[in-house]
């Protein structure tokens, strides 16, 4: 049987312009893949070309100097600018895979779709359909594949290959020359940096099945710590967008991630790809016009995220809201008719009781004020009423263009905005009558104390607002008071909570998406699901989470309530088994935690060795020298939120001295990782949050290459 040659050594990476030696059979592959290289980038360049002359061409329609030139020169202008878009963003590493068929057939994969003149294919986008082999062909399941190669550029020059052969024993194998120790270790052993990347020439098989699941109904990815949830979840994104573009770009795509710190760590992933169109949001930006940041400690939050605290934001919304005037008092035809707070009361409720919506008070303004006339009407003497058909209309018509009744129905039924109804909640006595028996007395002291103190909404506040903005309704656009362009954004405008913030509008408009993408999705409160919910309520979903890295205190509700928001659509489930983050010694180290805290479960597979176990310290100063000591790249210290500000203030010099050293919460560590991670009282950890051990498990598994444990005191 023709044995493969033997595994040239990795030629050294040429700098740019320099010639490889062609009589090593591994320069020479190199070689080799340049030239087809540089024919894809000299197409992609002619297609360059081509997308500048149709945005010349939009240009130029704008001259006809009518208004649908104009309107042409935009969308043509639009269309070129975003392939432009595309194109560029794929420059870096364009022809990434090769894969050699028993058939003698040579297929390229690339970031993009790439054709010669005759129209053949010279790399075919790994969305493809086509492209699918080049991640899940194995040894087992070849799929005609003999050697599958990965290929490495720095810019547009071919720096590293990696083969794999798949099927030895196959003729072809013996003319085939095999470079390299895997691409996969190679991407795994580099050192972080700030930003994730793509993962777009390593995407293994079981991930892949992931990311190319149909884009209807839910799929739902499980799998531990570092198993490459969150590659696969933006990867997903593009290859729907690449495969139904029309479908998911106008209907739109929603990722939602954790906190801000992760958006930001992963907002690169997706223009690396070429795709710019997916709306990325952190749990605290799910409503237009709020930005939140900050945690609730842990009490409070399960408070918050909890179904409970709903009928009180739905008796908020129906009960008159404080300070409004308790009775009406005017003259008609010489009679006083008033209406006293019980009157105003049943009015106010039968109004509401109507709306399909929910109570939707904004909406019901004129409503309203049509039932506060009939209740007057019902008030005056017997024979004014008799004469209902002539001097019905008189009364209306009277007291409407009275400015005082007008004046008494904007001050009794003002229009309200989320925020405002929840400060109101501030005043315990407000609260406490309004809490019924879904809150505790202690619970309402704790909620109102939040809402008094806070200066900026947290993150377990965004569902409450979400949620009042829905019960509140949309105000009229006919009702809406004038902008002020002076007004200070948040403060002085009662208008609508989208127009509110004008710097907030990255992607309003949208109530609902085509598809969203919850990632961390074991960390949903139930009130967090209920807003996604609504965002997805014609949506299909992909969610990504690990049961066993869940940081509310009861997964089971939380799960029920995804169940909710995802509703009867079909399930497709995936299951990823390999943690590419962690090394074995670190893992081996945090799953101990995991299984004390969930005995059953099963945990990933961690399968790179470093021969660097985890090191405990007893002080912080010392473990954070040596975690910076140890790694070129990022070191993370993670803390519990009760201590955050002494930690960061405490190591505030070494972080400016070093900005590769930042300093987390738990919460905020969530998804991130870190080339050296230093673990801060893994106790108190454990203690603050109600997830216990499995949140010191997320904490003790962001580190890539070395971890740093320190139990002061100890
Ligand atoms: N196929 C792959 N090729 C190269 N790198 C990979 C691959 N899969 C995962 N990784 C890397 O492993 C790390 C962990 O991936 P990711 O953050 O997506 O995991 P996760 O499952 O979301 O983890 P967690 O549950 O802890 O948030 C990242 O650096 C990612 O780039």
């Amino acid at each position: 049987m023709p044995q493969p040659q033997p595994q040239p050594s990795q030629p050294r990476p040429r700098a740019a312009g320099a010639s490889p030696d062609p009589a090593d059979p591994a320069a020479a592959e190199l070689l080799r893949e340049q030239e087809h290289v540089d024919l894809v980038y000299e197409r992609l360049e002619a297609t360059r070309a081509r997308a500048r002359a149709y945005e010349a061409e939009g240009h130029r329609r704008a001259q006809f100097g009518h208004e649908g030139g104009l309107v042409e020169r935009d969308s043509i202008v639009y269309q070129a600018a975003v392939w432009l878009q595309r194109l560029d963003a794929e420059e870096e590493g364009l022809v990434f895979g090769r894969l050699d068929f028993a058939d003698r057939e040579v297929q390229y994969i690339g970031r993009l779709g790439v054709r010669d003149e005759e129209y053949e294919p010279l790399a075919v986008d790994w969305r493809a359909p086509a492209a699918a082999v080049f991640y899940q062909a194995t040894p087992v399941d070849r799929r005609g594949v003999v050697r599958r190669r990965t290929i490495k550029s720095a810019g547009r020059h071919v720096t590293r290959l990696d083969d794999d052969l798949l099927a030895p024993e196959d003729p072809l194998a013996a003319e085939l020359t095999v470079i390299g120790d895997g691409a996969l270790m190679a991407a795994l052993t580099r050192k972080r940096g700030t930003v994730m990347h793509d993962i777009v020439a390593t995407i293994q098989r079981e991930q892949d099945l992931a990311v190319r699941s149909p884009g209807e109904g839910a799929t739902l990815i499980t799998g531990g710590p570092g198993t490459g949830k969150t590659a696969v979840a933006l990867h997903r994104a593009a290859y729907l967008l690449f495969n139904e573009r029309r479908r998911f770009e106008s209907g739109g795509v929603l990722i939602v991630g954790p906190s801000r710190v992760f958006t930001a760590y992963v907002e690169q992933v997706l223009p690396s790809l070429g795709e710019h169109t997916a709306a990325l949001r952190s749990l605290g930006e799910l409503l237009d016009g709020v930005q939140a940041a900050r945690h609730d400690r842990a009490s409070l939050a399960a408070v918050k995220g909890g179904l409970g605290i709903l009928p009180v934001l739905e008796r908020a919304v129906r009960t008159a809201p404080p300070g409004v005037p308790e009775q009406l008092r005017l003259t008609y035809q010489g009679n006083i008719v008033q209406l006293d707070r019980r009157a105003l009361d049943r009015v106010r409720s039968v109004v509401l009781g109507r709306g399909q919506q929910g109570p939707q008070p904004n909406v019901q303004r004129a409503h309203a004020a049509t039932m506060v006339l009939e209740a007057l009407w019902e008030r005056l003497p017997r024979e004014l009423r008799d004469r209902r058909r002539t001097e019905r209309a008189h009364f209306d018509r009277d007291l409407r263009d009275r400015t005082e009744f007008e004046a008494f129905i904007e001050r009794w039924w003002p229009h309200r905005a989320p925020d405002q109804v929840l400060r109101e909640l501030a005043d315990p006595a407000v609260l406490g009558a309004l809490a019924g028996r879904d809150l505790t007395s202690d619970q309402v002291a704790e909620l109102a104390a939040s809402w008094a103190e806070e200066v900026t909404w947290t993150v377990e506040d965004v569902p409450l607002l979400a949620e009042l903005d829905q019960l509140l309704g949309p105000v009229p656009v006919n009702e809406r008071e004038p902008e002020d362009p002076f007004a200070d954004s948040g403060v002085l405008e009662v208008s609508s909570w989208v127009d509110r913030n004008p710097t907030a509008k990255k992607d309003s408009g949208r109530e609902t998406y085509a598809h969203v993408i919850v990632d961390e999705a074991q960390d949903l409160s139930p009130m967090q699901w209920r807003v996604l919910g609504r965002l997805g309520r014609r949506a299909s979903w992909t969610v990504v989470g690990d049961p066993v890295q869940s940081a509310w205190p009861d997964p089971e509700e939380s799960r029920q309530a995804m169940e909710l928001a995802l509703g009867d659509q079909k399930r497709h489930r995936h299951e990823l088994r390999t943690n590419y983050r962690n090394s074995a010694e670190i893992y081996e180290y945090a799953a101990r935690f995991a299984r004390r805290a969930m005995p059953d479960v099963q945990l990933p597979e961690a399968v790179r060795k470093t021969g660097f176990p985890p090191e405990e310290f007893t002080d912080l100063g010392q473990a954070v020298d040596a975690a910076l000591e140890s790694v070129e790249g990022t070191v993370g210290v993670i803390t519990t939120l009760a201590a955050f500000d002494a930690v960061a203030a405490s190591l505030a010099d070494r972080a400016e001295a070093h900005p590769r050293l930042v300093v987390l919460t738990d919460l905020d560590a969530k998804g991130l990782e870190y080339d050296a991670a230093v673990v801060l009282d893994p106790d108190a950890i454990a203690a603050e949050s109600p997830a216990g051990l499995r949140t010191l498990y997320v904490a003790l598994t962001r580190a890539t290459q070395r971890l740093y444990v320190v139990a002061p005191g100890a």
